[in-house]
């Protein structure tokens, strides 16, 4: 589905948490960096943004956020503008943005405390700490924090409020394996607890593990949107071996498709289970081994890398 498809401000649905109709965000000096796109979350859903570098993630998250009007097409966040109707939006909304940008001077807790005292209906701070795992860092200078400990007191922040709608901008950038897991785990229990988020992220495993649903967005377009069983869907599944010494590739049933880069054997097949049964029954007769054998279905990986590098570039100044 591409971004074409999708109803536009019209025909809005009254139950999505966060929808975009056809919305376009233009730079001063022109360059627009946002070309008409549409996509809806439904409440208590988890919806993932992801794209090339310079896509128009972050200028898109920003027009939900309220943070700049569009100058195209609709934005609505729990039925109202966030940019109008900022009051209404803003206090039921926690945003994560990439840069948190803080008073270094501060401790965690007393960043925590300023935070609290601008939020209705706040957390306490050493609730919100617990939640992200930094109550051993509680009373140490922002200054003071490592990368993924500043990721964590942002992500602190974003939650103090008990948002209905999360958006989290790169939550998880310089955090290590064990933060990532800790900041998804986290993040599946604020969806099961009914909050709406909406995330972008370069880690395709990250959308993996969490999205319910996801858009791949490529220079200001939706390429391509759904589940990540309909954003794979239409690509093929991959075998790839290394044939034994001796055995030139031209041996392989001819019904599979096989690419050759020196011994190793890439085959792309929409019919996985037939061509590996296939493949297998010829090895067998054959006495051939197939070294390094690997089968998978198509991944989110390969259907992004496929968008990056077949997408023809426009030049930087070229709209819609
Ligand atoms: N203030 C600005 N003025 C002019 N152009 C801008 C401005 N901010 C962003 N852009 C341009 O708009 C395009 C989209 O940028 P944006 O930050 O939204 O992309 P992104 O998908 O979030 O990228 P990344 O994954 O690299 O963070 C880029 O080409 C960027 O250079």
């Amino acid at each position: 589905m591409t971004s074409d498809d999708i109803p536009t401000a019209s025909t809005a649905d009254p139950d999505a948490a966060v929808e975009a109709a056809s919305v376009r965000r233009r730079y001063t000096g022109g360059f627009e960096a946002v070309r008409g796109i549409s996509f809806s979350v439904a409440r208590g859903e988890l919806f993932a943004l992801l794209g090339t570098n310079g896509a128009g993630k972050t200028s898109t998250v920003e027009l939900l956020e309220g943070l700049a009007r569009p100058d195209g097409g609709t934005v609505r966040v729990l039925g109202h503008d966030p940019y109008r109707e900022r009051a209404a939006v803003r206090p039921r909304t926690g945003v994560m943005l990439q840069e948190g940008g803080f008073p270094s001077d501060l401790t965690v807790t007393e960043t925590l405390r300023m935070w609290a005292g601008c939020t209705s209906g706040a957390r306490p701070p050493g609730e919100a700490l617990d939640l992200v795992g930094l109550t051993p860092r509680a009373r140490v200078r922002v200054k003071q924090l490592s990368g993924g400990e500043r990721r964590r007191l942002d992500l602190a922040l974003a939650l103090l409020g008990r948002p209905e709608v999360l958006f989290l901008d790169e939550p998880t950038t310089g955090l290590d394996a064990e933060g990532r897991r800790d900041t998804w785990r986290l993040v599946r229990e604020l969806r099961e607890s009914g909050t709406t988020v909406l995330l972008t992220t370069h880690y395709l495993e990250e959308a993996e593990a969490l999205a319910d649903r996801l858009a791949i967005m490529h220079q200001g377009r939706i390429v391509t949107s759904g589940t990540i069983a309909d954003v794979t869907a239409a690509r093929p599944a991959r075998i790839r071996f290394d044939l034994p010494d001796g055995v030139p590739p031209a041996r392989l049933p001819l019904s599979l498709k096989a690419a050759a880069d020196g011994r190793r054997i890439d085959i792309r097949t929409h019919r996985l289970q037939e061509s590996l049964h296939e493949l297998l029954c010829w090895a067998k007769e054959s006495q051939v081994d197939l070294h390094k054998l690997d089968a998978r279905s198509a991944s989110l990986e390969e259907a992004f890398l496929d968008i990056a590098q077949n997408r023809a570039t426009e030049p930087k100044g070229a709209t819609a």
